[in-house]
């Protein structure tokens, strides 16, 4: 018998910018989505993208791929809308506080996701625009849709960030590194330090053995970088976009191809780690269904105090911002 051909695994991307390009061509080079849909205030330039991108399928593993600028209607039947769409007047400067970007993306987030349910859109929604907790937040409140199915990167850049970090100190492949950084993605982000290892041994214990070529672990210095790097590409070249992009694309894996993955995204937490009713970076099963289970890591005192200070900080934006989401 001839087996029936898999369905088609159809991607949406809602904002074309430096981030959403990226991710399209993650998404063609790792030969991840049949379709990929990208919706742009500016039809034109989606488009150009949309033709852009297809130039680079016949050196892409496999042929047949559908990319094209869309509409909302296209949502309809998509698996995953990704929000990658930022206002134009919420610039990322300065001290790289992404909070400050809230008052101008709340607008544009409720809106965006409102068009894309009246698609009638029953997929799983990705967001990445920032502050993106607080935003993963509103698009679940506006959408409707069961928490498990709104997705945001979280700290899934912070993660691959102390990851390349700690691996180029210790002069090691960052698949090696293993462990996550928690909470806000933004300035009170922290690495779960008791939770990292080398290998399969514990971080404390890598350094102990080789304290000789390392000294003392500079665990408060890697862990200003994993918070600061973001701002020193951003310097160089006025955004962030394949660690994010990468990261959007490993979920997007996770989803489309049934994982069950864990992966530090931003989930909602219904009560674990001392925090209720909140979406902030935290370990989870990713897989078709979306966010299957959360993971219940042993944190020590200190790294449960910094994930009580990450999720005040997002408590608070979120509650300044409310009303413009209940309306
Ligand atoms: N969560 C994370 O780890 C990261 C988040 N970001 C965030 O991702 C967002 C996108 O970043 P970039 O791609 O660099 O921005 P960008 O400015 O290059 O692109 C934003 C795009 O969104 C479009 N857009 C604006 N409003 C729209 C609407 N209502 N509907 C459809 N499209 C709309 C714009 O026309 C523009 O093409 C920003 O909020 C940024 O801060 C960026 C990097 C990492
Ligand atoms: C822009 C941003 O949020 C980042 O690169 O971390």
């Amino acid at each position: 018998m001839i087996a029936a051909p898999s369905r088609t695994k159809k991607v949406m991307i809602v904002g074309d910018g430096a981030v959403g390009s990226a991710y399209a061509h993650s998404l063609i080079t790792l030969d991840i989505a049949d379709e990929i849909g990208i919706i742009d205030l500016d039809r034109a330039k989606a488009h150009a993208d949309a033709l852009d991108l297809r130039h680079a399928v016949p050196y892409a593993p496999v042929a047949a791929k559908k990319i094209y600028a869309a509409d909302y209607a296209d949502c309809a039947d998509a698996d995953i809308v990704a929000i990658t769409a930022n206002a134009p007047a919420a610039v990322l400067d300065g001290d790289f506080d992404r909070l400050r970007l809230l008052g101008k993306n709340v607008s544009v987030m409720t809106s965006i996701t409102r068009s894309v349910m009246e698609s009638g859109f029953d997929g799983i929604f990705l967001v990445v625009s920032n502050p993106v907790d607080v935003l993963t937040r509103v698009v679940a409140a506006a959408s409707g849709l069961p928490p498990s199915r709104v997705i945001g990167t979280g700290t899934l850049v912070e993660t691959s960030r102390m990851r390349t970090i700690l691996a180029d100190y210790l002069d090691l492949h960052p698949a090696n590194v293993h462990g996550y950084v928690l909470g806000e993605h933004g300035e009170s982000a922290f690495t779960a330090w008791s939770n990292v290892s080398i290998g399969s041994l514990p971080i404390r214990e890598w350094m102990r053995h080789n304290a000789g070529a390392y000294g003392i672990a500079p665990f408060d210095e890697l862990d200003r970088r994993v918070r600061e790097i973001g701002f020193d590409i951003f310097r160089g070249k006025g955004n962030t976009s394949y660690g994010v992009a990468g990261g959007l694309a490993r979920v997007t894996t996770a989803i489309l191809r049934d994982e069950n993955v864990i992966l530090p995204v931003s989930a909602h937490v219904e009560d674990a780690y001392q925090i209720r009713d909140l979406y902030i970076g935290v370990p989870v099963v990713v897989g078709r269904a979306g966010v299957r289970e959360l993971v219940h890591l042993y944190l020590d005192d200190d790294e449960l105090a910094q994930y009580a200070r990450s999720a005040e900080i997002l408590r608070a934006s979120y509650d300044s911002v409310r009303d413009a989401v209940d309306r």
